[in-house]
């Protein structure tokens, strides 16, 4: 069990804080079926709190997109010390089969231990790619395709790219489980 009740998100993205909620529901419902009272969050918060990420708004790199997570996450521990923080972050990598969409988290524990994981990560077709090389931001572009307005807030690029199988919420809920996996393997004993 945590001690702080509260677990904070450095976003107001609605997307983005229901991918946390998503996995402390996954994480609580697999502790019941393993009887692992050791590790629960039940009961805990998760609350969004707009901070900046310290990169560009459309992070063009693997390396600028898990610098955002980590100000963010970064920025959250220095207004709650003790408490989880999780930064979120969006992001494009040039690879020699296109632009990738890709998506990073980073969490600082209560100890103040840092863990980083990746998500999954797909080709964007070459129409929105050229935008997004050209300048735009992909949440831009990606709600001009998808004639919507705020994809990123919804079932995000990810989303519509793959026919709502996998949304943004449910995405950045896996990179999430992989924080919260890490956190607990490598802290065992002390929650
Ligand atoms: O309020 P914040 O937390 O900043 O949420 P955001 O939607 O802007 O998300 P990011 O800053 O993490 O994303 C960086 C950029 O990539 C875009 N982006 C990344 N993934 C996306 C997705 O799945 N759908 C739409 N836009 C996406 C987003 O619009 C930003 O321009
Ligand atoms: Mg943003």
């Amino acid at each position: 069990m945590l001690s702080n009740s509260v677990i904070y998100v450095g976003s107001e993205n609605p997307a983005k804080i229901k991918a946390v909620e998503m996995a402390v529901a996954h994480i609580n419902r697999l502790e019941k079926e393993r009887c692992g009272n050791a590790f629960t969050l039940e009961g805990i918060r998760v609350q969004g709190h707009a901070v900046s990420s310290g990169v560009s708004a459309q992070p063009r790199s693997d390396e600028e997109t898990i610098q955002g997570a980590l100000n963010r996450c970064r920025a959250l521990k220095r207004k709650a010390p003790a408490a989880v923080c999780i930064g979120l972050e969006g992001g494009v990598q040039e690879s020699s089969y296109g632009l990738l969409l890709t998506n990073w988290g980073a969490l600082i524990d209560e100890a103040g231990q840092t863990y980083i994981a990746g998500g999954l990560r797909i080709p964007l077709p070459p129409e929105i790619a050229e935008a997004v090389r050209k300048g735009q931001e992909l949440g831009t572009v990606i709600d001009r395709y998808a004639h919507q307005t705020n994809v990123r807030q919804k079932e995000g690029a990810i989303g519509i790219l793959t026919q709502g199988y996998i949304d943004r919420s449910q995405l950045f809920r896996d990179i999430v489980l992989l924080l919260f996996g890490q956190m607990k393997h490598y802290s065992a004993a002390k929650i």
